[in-house]
């Protein structure tokens, strides 16, 4: 297991005050390491989206400390966030999000291109994170000529082009069937052992199965939690030695660039 990517330490997330506070999140400590894959699994409203938006900067915590990539997040301003956010974490998205009028390389090359980053060396890059995926050959198809498994091979070369380290998956595999969502599931798990690190919220056991551990969150705070790492406080259930876990898939390197 590499270095520390995502830190989370007493994360707290409360929406509006007084009798109508609702605490998306309370408390939550959480660490996310180079090569490990972490899933996160709750009933609906127990704070998994808020975990995520919060992980990757897109929100941010009331109480607590949210460190990305080295960088803390709240010492730095609006315009740092974005950048590192843009440099450090990738998101897939259950319905793709890819843009239907680019191709896939194109749709892959953008976040870099806005990132300053030159049109010429993104479609390298694009073309480098397509082929990591096993989608090497669709680079100019666009989204409606690609099956649903493909297009999120492509959301999740998107995540990861460029130096991104971190992604952030949300329900990646809910529009699939299961075979494909087996099939995208190995993909992230691979990309992971290769050099990066993901938070992976799930509402199915066999998808969490592909993690190192599975946190589960109830109400905004983390009850329970699975695998082989558990902290002060988590309690080891064992889930992670279930033939899925990290013990099946060997770690890829994790000195990469970056
Ligand atoms: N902007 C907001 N304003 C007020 N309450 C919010 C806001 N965003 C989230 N919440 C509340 O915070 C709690 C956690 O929401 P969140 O979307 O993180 O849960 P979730 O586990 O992702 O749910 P789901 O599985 O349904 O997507 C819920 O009670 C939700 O209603």
């Amino acid at each position: 297991m590499g270095p520390v990517l995502l830190s989370l330490v007493q994360v707290s997330r409360t929406h509006g005050d007084g009798d109508l506070a609702v605490h998306a999140l309370q408390g939550v400590d959480l660490d996310v390491r180079v090569g490990e894959l972490v899933a996160v699994m709750g009933p609906s409203g127990s704070g998994k989206s808020t975990l995520l938006n919060v992980a990757g900067g897109l929100d941010t915590p009331t109480e607590g400390t949210v460190t990305l990539a080295g960088a803390e997040l709240s010492a730095l301003d609006l315009k740092g966030r974005a950048r590192l956010r843009r440099r450090s974490v990738g998101y897939v998205f259950q319905d793709f999000n890819l843009v239907p009028a680019l191709t896939a390389a194109e749709n892959v090359s953008l976040p870099r291109e806005l990132d300053g980053v030159r049109q010429r060396e993104a479609r390298v890059e694009a073309l480098a994170a397509l082929s990591e995926v096993g989608v090497a050959d669709l680079a100019d198809r666009f989204p409606d000529e690609m099956s649903g498994g493909q297009q999120q091979r492509v959301a999740i070369a998107r995540a990861l082009a460029g130096p991104r380290r971190l992604v952030l998956a949300d329900e990646p595999t809910g529009a699939l069937d299961s075979v494909t969502g087996e099939e995208v599931m190995r993909v992230l798990r691979s990309r992971v052992d290769a050099g990066a690190g993901g938070l992976l919220v799930t509402h199915e056991a066999r998808f969490a199965a592909w993690a190192d551990r599975t946190v589960f969150l109830r109400d905004g705070v983390v009850v329970d939690s699975t695998g082989d790492r558990g902290g002060p406080g988590s309690l080891l259930v064992g889930a992670g030695s279930d033939g899925l876990g990290s013990s099946h898939w060997p770690s890829g390197p994790t000195d990469q660039d970056g």
